[in-house]
Formats: C-alpha cells, sequence, structure tokens
C-alpha cells in the first residue's frame, strides 16, 4: 500500500498532464505524471436498486398513512392515481420522483405507474433521458369498486398492455424496459390474470406485482378466490410466477408458499417502510433467505414514505432486529447481508445481475461515489476520526447518511447526478 504525505493510504492514481501552479512557477506543467490521490473518507458503492416503486404515488409520499392497506387503497391512492390521465400532472410527477430517486442513488427503479398507457410511456421517457435504468409497469386492474373510473374492463386492459409493451419497446431506450403489471389478485379477475400471464409468456417480459402484504387482504382473497388453495396458487395458476417475476411484500406467506417461489425463480421485494407504516406485517427476510428466494429491497411509495434505499436498508435492520427481539433465536440479518440486498440482490431479483449489481469484470458500471465526512452532510468529523479502519466507513453511510453523502452517481457509466437538468442539487 502507498501512503500519501497527510498519511492516509493512497486510493487514486491518475496519470497524465498535469498543470499548475507553485510559489515558484506561475504555471508549472507535469508531463506524464502520476498523482496519488489521499481520498480518505471516500468510496465507491454500486448503484442501489430499488425492485418496488409506485412512482404515480411520489406526489403524496409522507402523508395519509393513517390507515390499513384496503382503506388506504380505496381513501388515498386510487383516487390520485386516476389523475394520471392528465398529462401535464403526470409529467410532473414522474420527474420529480426519477430525479429524486437518482439524487438518492436509486441508478434502478421498477415502477408501478397508473392504468394509463400514455402516462406510463412518458414515465419510461422521463427515466430514460434523465439516466435511470428501469422497468417500467402500466398497473391493469379490471376490479374496483371503490373509484369506478379507475378501472378497466379486461380488453381495455389486455389491449392497452400490449399498446404499452409495443410503444415503448419501439422507442428503443436502451435502460428501460416494459414489465406486465397485475395490482393484485384482488384488483384482477381470472380472466385479465390470464391474459396477462401469457402477454408475459410470449413476449419474454418482466412481470410485477404484490403478495400476502396484509391479512385482510388474504381474507379477500379467500372471499374472491375460493378454488385456490393460496393466494401462491392464484398467480402459479396463471403463468406470472417465472424467473422474471418480482411480488411485493410477502410478509404472511407461508413455508410451502416460499417453496413455490424458489421453484419458479420468483423474487421478493421486501419493503419494511410501508409494512410498518401501514400496519401490515413484518417480513421474515431470514426465512425468505433461507428458502433460496431472491430478495431485493424496495420503497414501495407511498406505502412507505421515503423513496431512498438507504431508509430501506436500516428499516429491514430494524425490522430484522424487531423479530430477534420477540424470538432471540432468529438470526438477526447482518449490516453485510442487507447491504447486498440493496445492491446486488436487487439486481438478482430484477435478473438484472448478469448487467448490474456489484463491480465485477463485464457488468454496466452503476456506480455511486460516496464520501462519508461529505461537507453540510449528517456525518461529523470528529465521529469519522475515531475510526480505526478503513472497513468502517462503508457502514456508517447507509446508516447514518443520506444524499448528501452520495457525491455523485452514475449509470451505465453515464454520470447522472450531479446533472446540469437536476433542480435538486
Ligand atoms: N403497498 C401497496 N400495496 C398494494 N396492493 C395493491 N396495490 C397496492 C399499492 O399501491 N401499494
Ligand atoms: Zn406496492
Amino acid at each position: 500500500m502507498c501512503w500519501s504525505q497527510r498519511g492516509g493510504p493512497v486510493t487514486h492514481v491518475f496519470r497524465g498532464t498535469f498543470i499548475h501552479s507553485t510559489p515558484e512557477t506561475a504555471l508549472q506543467v507535469l508531463e506524464d505524471a502520476l498523482l496519488g490521490v489521499d481520498t480518505a473518507g471516500k468510496f465507491f458503492m454500486p448503484g442501489m436498486i430499488d425492485t418496488h416503486i409506485h412512482a404515480s404515488q411520489y406526489s403524496y409520499a409522507g402523508t395519509a398513512l393513517d390507515m390499513p392497506l384496503l382503506q388506504w387503497l380505496n381513501t388515498y391512492t386510487f383516487p390520485v392515481e386516476s389523475h394520471f390521465k392528465d398529462l401535464e400532472f403526470a409529467k410532473k410527477v414522474y420527474t420529480q420522483v426519477v430525479k429524486r430517486t437518482l439524487r438518492n442513488g436509486t441508478t434502478t427503479a421498477c415502477y408501478f405507474a397508473t392504468i394509463h398507457t400514455d402516462a406510463s410511456l412518458l414515465l419510461g421517457q422521463i427515466a430514460n433521458d434523465f439516466g435511470q435504468r428501469a422497468l417500467v409497469g402500466k398497473v391493469c386492474m379490471d376490479r374496483n369498486n371503490s373509484v369506478k373510473h379507475y378501472r378497466e374492463t379486461v380488453q381495455e386492459s389486455v389491449d392497452e398492455t400490449h399498446r404499452f409493451i409495443k410503444e415503448l419497446l419501439n422507442k428503443k431506450y436502451p435502460l428501460v424496459k416494459p414489465v406486465v403489471t397485475p395490482r393484485f389478485a384482488p384488483s384482477c379477475t381470472e380472466a385479465l390474470l390470464e391474459q396477462l400471464g401469457t402477454i408475459a409468456k410470449n413476449n419474454n417480459l418482466h412481470i410485477q406485482s404484490h403478495i400476502s402484504e396484509n391479512i385482510d387482504e388474504l381474507k379477500l382473497v379467500k372471499e374472491l378466490f375460493p378454488d385456490s388453495e393460496t393466494y401462491t396458487d392464484i398467480y402459479h395458476k396463471f403463468n406470472l410466477l417465472t424467473d422474471k417475476t418480482i411480488m411485493a411484500h410477502g410478509c404472511h406467506l407461508s413455508d410451502k408458499e416460499l417453496t413455490v417461489f424458489r421453484e419458479t425463480g420468483t423474487s421478493l421485494s421486501h419493503c419494511p417502510n410501508s409494512n410498518v407504516s401501514l400496519c401490515s406485517g413484518i417480513l421474515d427476510a431470514r426465512n425468505v433467505l433461507n428458502h433460496k428466494v431472491k430478495l431485493g429491497l424496495g420503497t414501495d411509495v407511498a406505502g412507505g414514505y421515503s423513496s431512498s434505499i438507504l431508509d430501506a436498508v436500516r428499516r429491514t435492520l430494524d425490522a430484522s432486529k424487531v423479530l430477534t427481539i420477540q424470538n432471540p433465536q432468529h438470526q438477526t440479518l447482518t449490516f453485510e447481508e442487507v447491504f447486498r440486498l440493496a445492491t446486488l440482490g436487487g439486481s438478482q431479483a430484477l435478473s438484472l445481475d448478469d448487467q448490474i449489481g456489484n463491480f465485477e469484470i463485464g457488468k454496466d458500471f452503476d456506480a455511486l461515489r460516496v464520501n462519508v465526512a461529505a461537507r453540510g452532510g449528517p456525518i461529523d468529523l470528529v465521529q469519522f476520526d475515531h475510526l480505526t479502519s478503513y472497513s468502517l466507513f462503508p457502514p456508517i453511510c447507509p446508516l447514518k447518511g443520506d444524499d448528501r453523502n452520495i457525491v455523485e452517481v452514475f449509470v451505465a457509466g453515464r454520470k447522472v447526478v450531479p446533472c446540469e437538468d437536476l433542480a435538486l442539487e
């Protein structure tokens, strides 16, 4: 290891022509020079992956968390989502959510939009324009008794899903892909689920939905689908569980259902902020990992009030510790395991781990440059002086840091933060 004059290890070496001034020389040109830089407290980490976020719910994130899931959907979510017919409104919200999540270090997002095809296409365009890697889903739902104008017929849903896929793929955005998106079983008839399974299969597409989030939801599912033994069986029956499927939540899945997840290659998105905010339940992530089910983290905005995967990291650890408090035999997740869920785990959950998730040779450069001691940031230098080992830097940022510690964001090698277009800088 090389050490700089200031005593820290040299972490970067630049080679090239350097021009500077010294007290002796107004302009000194150093040709073919090597410059070792001591970047104490700075490191690169892989970009974070949000495996489940409702772009359309960003407008009310941080409010309206005073009721459980089914009432919350009827009272707040469906009325708000119905406004995305208005493309001006959609453009405002979708621009904000893409900018904000990029600023938070989300290099890849798996988005739910709304039932509106044109607004969903706009979300794809905005993600592309700002350089975010994204899966974008036009939501499908042909059952909704609370907000009657916010639902489709089976035929509309199928036709518009075809149009969405075709038009999005025709754009040839390099990093943005469509994802078939039945909202969740209670919002869809069997006829619709069946057709969506077929569309995904014929086009080899990703699929996303929700499963087993809340106990009242399970009761409703039993009433609506009396012939299916489990919630998982409903999706399985219609070919919606594949190695490109991401199901959100799964707090109340049985071990038998988790086995079906593993066998089909279906992944789970763990959304701990939402699970607590809507009093839905606590996912036993350790049990999911023990079943060898692919697992990533999700913000689930606006059921979750934070659009940051750093928040999901903290809450995943909290949820695991709550399970340990309830049962001391529970094997608490470690920081390192949760860091992996936020990065590599997310890429596996989205079946994109051949392209992203870590710095293995051949993958795209989706990365964050982190500065533990960023000026004006939440981590005080005095604390970081006490650290004796550089290996302690990575944990302190996710646990105590925030977007101020993320100084640069790269997606597929392109620097997307700071970006002149980003008014959030
Ligand atoms: N958290 C959450 N769960 C759902 N289940 C069906 N739709 C939704 C949604 O919008 N948010
Ligand atoms: Zn959700």
